[in-house]
Parts: structure tokens; C-alpha cells; sequence
């Protein structure tokens, strides 16, 4: 079919063109009446569908004439705005409508931006491993000047792959059981909490546990730092600016997510500027090397290589992606676990049977440590199968840097492209996923990944070539979450703690919000009550 002819806009302009001529040949309407017609109904609606028909006229133009394929099917919406907030406001049903009508392959105009959105494992794996040869990760200018541009997410390609490394290594199976002490323990006083309360809501319950521990675990904060709120709404604020209009005044969130930035900036750097100016061998003897927070060793880590420098503006861009990246995904995640399982006590009973078998349901959570989750693959399959089910980064955004092939299509350089985790999830399973049927939770299957587990990642995601694309809740490759190890070691560690100690029960609907990120609604309510064997 002609790309032209597909267009609804084109096709509803010579629809009213057809109407007026219509009216006119046919009706002999007052003089005045008609003069009405045209001047508010007719010409408005004439001018809307030029104005779509040259909007997408436009877009048509930047097609790459050196290659022969199509470009994919879709609309591309409204001039200037394209089809962004249907994207932001309609979220996950509009996604669906799209799908449905133009396949796992579609354009559409997003952000500014003309955009191929793709879905399912062959789609998405070329945009995966293609991190600086097809596409790079591009970020409104919004996130730019609140995360800054000297960190993972937004740093050039050198800047990128150093700090990346770092983090990876800080979150490496030898690390990451350094910071479960302080994991458990925050789960513990929190499961403790929840049981004195007739219920929780379990979004903000999830935001409290998940956003104290990050603070301590990242940079060293106390649980009982007087500010500790303040962080926790830093956090909401950065998150809330993320994606919003730059305006820079009271009251925008723009200006909220600036201050907050001020504010984790002034904490990084009183919490580092110490380490920073004391000496590399001061640093490199200290014996508690590795027990103290991720960020502490990071830098000590980047010391003992020698060559690699890091500065305080690295640490400070670093810390809020983490909290931006993480702790809103952690606490996303972990609300979702526990909606998932207030409504399947069958699930609950079994994890707690795989617990007993393997003889840890005496052990103090003190002295777990990652290994030991290799004896519980039924409760890692549960972890899993949330992130499946329900992932909390729904997809990620692309820039082409050249013009390729994705199925028959070409996706023009310079182009956006979203790849969805969502949907290549329920592309995989072939049926809607997170809708309220109990049956759509099945951990009984095995999504055996490697990528998946607690494992050392490198940089360059050469492990990712041989693995699968079809369960992506992290991503894969070189943009692979760089929190994956920390992520899937606090949702163990608290899905273990959870089943041991308590009941759950949901005492509200099950509503899952999903734009624009998947979680519990802030309505779901959970009561919480001791587990008595
Ligand atoms: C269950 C929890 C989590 C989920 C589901 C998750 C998922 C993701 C996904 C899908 C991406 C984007 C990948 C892409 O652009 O292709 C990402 C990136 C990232 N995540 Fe996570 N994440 C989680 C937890 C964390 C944690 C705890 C941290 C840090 C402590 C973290 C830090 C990051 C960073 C820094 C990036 C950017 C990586 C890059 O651009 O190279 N995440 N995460």
C-alpha cells in the first residue's frame, strides 16, 4: 500500500473536502447559516487536516532515499506535538491500539522526534547490541541538566564506558554482599513496621523501605539522618522532572527536580570531598575497604586502577542516576512483588516449602548471601516472573546514528527509536500480560538467563550476543542496567524475608498504574500480618 494513501490525516482532509463540496452542490442552506459553516466548522477542519497532511508530508521527506525499504506503518500525529501525549496521558492502552493496527514494527512522532517503536525479541536485539555502531541513548535536555552530563546515562562515550565499568564492578558478585547487611536490615525494621498497621499502601510502604536503604547503601546516609525525608522527596522531585516542561520558576517540576539536584549535590560532595582530597595510599590501606558505600567504592576502586580519574562531578551525576534509575525501578518492583503475591497464598505456601527443604528457614537473614538464593530457583523464578509479567521500565530510547534495516523496514538516520520491554515480553508469551488473571503469574516456568542473575557484566555486552532477547526487564548489552546485581539481590532478599515472616493479603483492588512506570497504584492498600506456623 502507498505510505501517502495509509495516512488518516490525508485520508480525513479529503473527507471534508468531499463534504463541502457535498454541501454545497446539495443543500440550500440560509446564506448566513452557510457563511457559519464555513467560517467555524469547515475551514477549521480544512486547516487541521493540511496541517496533519503537511506534518506528516514531512516526515515522509527525511525516508532515506539510498535505501529501497519502506518506511514502517503508522501516524505520526499532530504537528509539533505528534502523538506525545496520547504516549504520556493515554500511556499503555494507546501503545496497544498502535500495536494492533500497525504490528510489532511502527512509526510515530514522540518527544520531538519522529520514532519507530519496536517489539519482540529479533526486533529489539539489533537496537540492543547496536549501542554506538546503529544507535546511541539519547535523553531530552530536561535530564541532561538535571542528571548532568558527566555520568552514565548522559556522559560522552569515553565517560560512559569508565564510569560504567566502575559501577559494574562496584555492584559485582564480590561486592555486592558487602551492602546486604544493610539491606536486611532495613527490610526487617520495615516488615516489622507493616505488622502494626491494619494495612499498607503498599506503593509508598515500598518507596520508604527501598529509598532509606538506597541512601545508606549509596552514599552513606543514616536511616536516621533528621533529613532522611527530605532525600525521600528529592528523589520523587527528580524523578517527577525528568520528563517535564523546562520551565525553571516556582512551583514547576523542573524547577522541584533542580533543587533536589542542589540538594544531593551539596550531600555527595560533603559525604566525598574528604575521600577525594585525602591521599591514594591513606585510601588504598584503609582495611574496611569494601564495607563501606557503593559510592566510596567506586572511587576507591577507580584509585587502585591509577589511570582511570574521577572527580567530584562524576560522583555527583553518578549518585542521582542512581537514585533516578534505581531507586525508582527498586521501589516500583518491589511494590509490584508483593501486589502479585497478596493475591496468590498458593505461590507463598510453595516458596516457603522450597525455604524449609533447603534447611534456610531458620537462618538469621544476617548471614545470607547471594549463594545461597543457587538452593531457591522456585523464589528467584518468582523475581523473575515480575519483572516479566510486569516490567517496570516499560522501554528505552534510542537515536539512529544511521540508516538500517529492522524487518522489511528501514529506520532513517537520525530517527528515535523505542524498544518495549513490555511488549516484547508479552510478545514472547503471546497474550496480555499484566491484566488481573490469576493464571498470567507463572513461575513455574523457568526464564533461565544468565544475564539474569548475580553475575559479573562487562561493559561491552558480549555476553549478551549469545543470550536471549525475548526477557529484557534490565535491558541487555552495553546499555545493560548497571543496578542489575543490586536490584535482584534486595528483591531476593526481601521476597525471602517477606514469606518467612508474614501474611500478606490485598484489601483493595489490584491496580497496577503503567506510565510511565509500571507499579502498584498508589490506592493499593495490603494488609500485613505475622506469619504464625
Ligand atoms: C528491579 C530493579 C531495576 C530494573 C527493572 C532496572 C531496569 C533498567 C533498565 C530497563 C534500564 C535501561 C536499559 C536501556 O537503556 O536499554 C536500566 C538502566 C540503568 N539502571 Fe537499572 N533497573 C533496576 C534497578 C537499578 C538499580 C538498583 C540501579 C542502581 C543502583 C540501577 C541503575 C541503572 C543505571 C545507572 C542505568 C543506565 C545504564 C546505562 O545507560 O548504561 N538500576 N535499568
Amino acid at each position: 500500500m502507498n505510505e501517502v494513501s495509509q495516512h488518516p490525516g490525508i485520508n480525513a482532509s479529503e473527507n471534508a473536502t468531499d463534504l463541502v463540496m457535498h454541501l454545497v452542490a446539495n443543500l440550500t442552506l440560509h446564506p448566513e447559516i452557510l457563511r457559519f459553516l464555513v467560517v467555524y466548522l469547515v475551514t477549521p477542519c480544512v486547516l487541521y487536516h493540511s496541517a496533519c497532511y503537511l506534518w506528516t508530508m514531512k516526515w515522509l521527506a527525511t525516508k532515506d532515499s539510498l535505501s529501497s525499504l519502506p518506511l514502517p506503518d503508522g501516524i505520526m500525529g499532530l504537528p509539533i506535538i505528534g502523538e506525545t501525549l496520547h504516549f504520556l496521558f493515554v500511556g499503555e492502552r494507546y501503545e496497544r491500539r498502535r500495536r494492533k493496527q500497525f504490528g510489532n514494527v511502527y512509526k510515530t512522532h514522540l518527544f520531538g522526534r519522529p520514532t519507530v517503536v519496536l517489539i519482540g525479541e529479533e526486533n529489539i536485539r539489533p537496537i540492543l547490541l547496536g549501542e554506538g555502531n546503529l544507535v546511541e541513548a539519547v535523553w531530552p535536555e530536561t535530564t541532561r541538566r538535571i542528571l548532568g552530563t558527566n555520568g552514565i546515562v548522559n556522559g560522552d562515550k569515553n565517560t560512559h564506558t569508565k564510569i560504567k565499568r566502575l559501577a559494574l564492578r562496584a555492584f559485582s558478585p564480590k561486592f555486592i554482599n558487602k551492602y546486604s547487611p544493610v539491606m536486611i536490615s532495613r527490610i526487617e525494621s520495615h516488615i516489622k513496621e507493616w505488622q502494626s498497621r491494619d494495612s499498607i499502601s503498599v506503593f509508598e510502604a515500598c518507596t520508604q523501605m527501598v529509598s532509606k536503604t538506597m541512601m545508606t547503601v549509596l552514599l552513606g546516609i543514616s536511616p536516621d539522618d533528621p533529613d532522611i525525608q527530605r532525600y525521600i522527596q528529592a528523589e520523587e522531585d527528580i524523578v517527577n522532572s525528568i520528563l517535564c516542561l523546562p520551565i525553571a520558576l516556582p512551583g514547576f517540576s523542573f524547577y522541584k527536580g533542580l533543587k533536589a539536584q542542589e540538594f544531593i549535590f551539596k550531600k555527595v560532595e560533603t559525604k566525598l570531598r574528604p575521600r577525594l582530597e585525602s591521599s591514594v595510599e591513606d585510601d588504598l590501606s584503609d582495611e574496611k575497604s569494601g564495607a563501606e558505600s557503593v559510592m566510596v567504592n567506586i572511587l576507591k576502586l577507580a584509585r587502585a586502577e591509577q589511570k582511570t580519574i574521577i572527580t567530584l562531578e562524576n560522583l555527583q551525576n553518578l549518585s542521582l542516576e542512581f537514585i533516578f534509575a534505581g531507586s525508582q525501578s527498586l521501589r516500583c518492583s518491589s511494590s509490584l512483588l508483593m501486589l502479585h503475591l497478596s493475591q496468590r497464598p498458593q505461590i507463598i505456601e510453595r516458596l516457603r516449602q522450597e525455604i524449609r527443604e533447603v534447611g534456610l528457614w531458620d537462618t538469621p537473614l544476617v548471614n545470607l548471601q547471594h549463594e545461597n538464593f543457587n538452593k531457591l530457583p522456585y523464589l528467584c523464578r518468582v523475581v523473575n516472573e515480575t519483572m516479566r509479567v510486569t516490567p517496570t521500565i516499560p522501554g528505552a530510547i534510542r537515536v539512529a546514528l544511521k540508516t538500517f534495516q529492522v524487518g522489511k523496514y528501514q529506520i532513517p538516520k537520525g530517527w528515535q527509536v523505542i524498544y518495549s520491554i513490555r511488549f516484547t515480553h508479552e510478545e514472547a508469551a503471546g497474550k496480555i500480560l499484566h491484566k488481573e488473571d490469576k493464571t498470567r503469574f507463572e513461575p513455574e516456568k523457568d526464564l533461565h538467563d544468565p544475564e539474569n542473575e548475580i553475575t559479573d557484566n562487562n561493559i561491552d555486552g558480549a555476553k549478551s550476543k549469545a543470550s536471549s532477547f525475548s526477557f529484557v526487564p534490565f535491558g541487555k548489552g552495553a546499555r545493560m542496567c548497571a543496578g542489575k546485581n543490586y536490584g535482584l539481590l534486595f528483591l531476593r532478599l526481601f521476597l525471602f524475608q517477606l514469606v518467612r515472616s508474614v501474611d500478606i493479603n490485598l484489601v483493595t483492588k489490584a491496580n497496577i498504574a503503567t506510565s510511565p512506570m509500571m507499579r502498584a497504584h498508589k490506592s493499593v492498600k495490603i494488609a500485613v500480618k505475622p506469619y504464625n506456623e
